[in-house]
């Protein structure tokens, strides 16, 4: 079982700045829980994301000198690749590719056939560099903008990325659309039919609908969950549809009622959560 804790999902559309060193604070806290990986920060033009254009600073302060968590940082182009490359701390580089065109360019203003080249480029420099390239596929539930989409499109997808040569892939429900009935097919085909893939639920949720949600992905065979405490964040390019992400929470929850070790160390866990509180004040 892969929890990936994704404060950056969390922090990226925070209207109040959230100082430098809160930041790294909260980070080192999440590295002592023992999370299979962090989703630190991200790599992106501070114009569209200004709450993380401190990513390079808030990784110098972070103490790896003892964890096990592997950190990850998004990216939106080949120039934000090239950075998260430079640094020897970072192992995994996440790119959102979007199966509706719509959001495509409203989050990377790009297509989905150029941000595609940009994977392929990119899946190639991370080879290169040692890296493991995560890719996201944005909207994979539905999208509120009257893109085609259904659920084959998932499939379609991963075949593209299945021949580039990639590893991971997260289905992603950036606004909460999904359902068990949209979660289901797709991880219970898509496993099977690629065994070099490792797949991920990076679901969004309202509170209610999160255990339909994780029980559909993990009893169709997904191992590797995203989440945020407090089941804060969304993307703030989808703003308008904006749902909080899974709370990790939860998903601590629903695996420890499933008797699956989380092997986490939940003093750390429950001391991050009380940081969590001070750093998302007013939540
Ligand atoms: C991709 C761009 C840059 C295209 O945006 P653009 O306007 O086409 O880019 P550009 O190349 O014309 O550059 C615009 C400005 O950004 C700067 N810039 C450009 N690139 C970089 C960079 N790498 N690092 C630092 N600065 C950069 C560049 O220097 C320039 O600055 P100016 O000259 O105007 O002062 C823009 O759309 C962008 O940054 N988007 C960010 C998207 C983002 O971060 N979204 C949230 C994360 S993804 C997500 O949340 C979904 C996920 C992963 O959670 C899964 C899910 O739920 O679906």
């Amino acid at each position: 079982m892969k929890l990936i804790e994704c404060p950056r999902d969390a922090m990226q559309g925070w209207t109040e700045f959230i100082p430098t060193e809160t930041k790294t604070e909260y980070l080192n806290a999440l590295l002592r829980v023992g999370f299979d990986t962090l989703d630190f920060g991200s790599f992106v033009s501070p114009k569209a994301i200004p709450q993380l254009r401190d990513t390079a600073e808030v990784l110098a302060g972070l103490d790896l000198s003892s964890t096990r968590t592997k950190l990850l940082a998004i990216v939106a182009n080949l120039r934000g690749a090239e950075t998260a490359l430079g640094y020897s701390e970072i192992q995994y580089i996440g790119f959102p590719l979007s199966v509706s065109e719509t959001f495509q360019q409203r989050n990377t203003n790009k297509s989905i056939a150029e941000a595609l080249t940009e994977v392929a480029d990119m899946q190639n420099r991370c080879e290169q560099g040692g890296k493991t390239l995560v890719v996201y596929l944005s909207m994979g539930f539905g999208n509120p903008y009257g893109d085609p989409w259904n659920p084959a499109v998932l499939g379609e997808f991963t075949e593209k990325l299945a021949a580039l040569g990639v590893r991971v892939v997260a289905l992603s429900d950036t606004i909460g659309a999904s359902t068990p009935e949209t979660i289901i097919p797709p991880f219970r085909e898509l496993i099977p039919a690629f065994p070099n893939i490792e797949f991920g639920a990076h679901l969004h949720t309202t509170p209610t609908t999160w255990r339909e949600k994780v029980d559909a992905a993990f009893e169709a065979g997904c191992r590797r969950f995203d989440g945020a405490l407090g089941g804060i964040g969304g993307c703030p390019m989808a703003a308008d549809q904006l749902t909080g992400n899974m709370a990790t929470e939860n998903l601590v929850t629903y695996l420890e009622a499933a008797g699956v070790p989380t092997g986490l160390h939940m003093e750390a866990f429950r001391e991050a959560q009380r940081l969590s509180q001070r750093v998302f004040v007013g939540h």
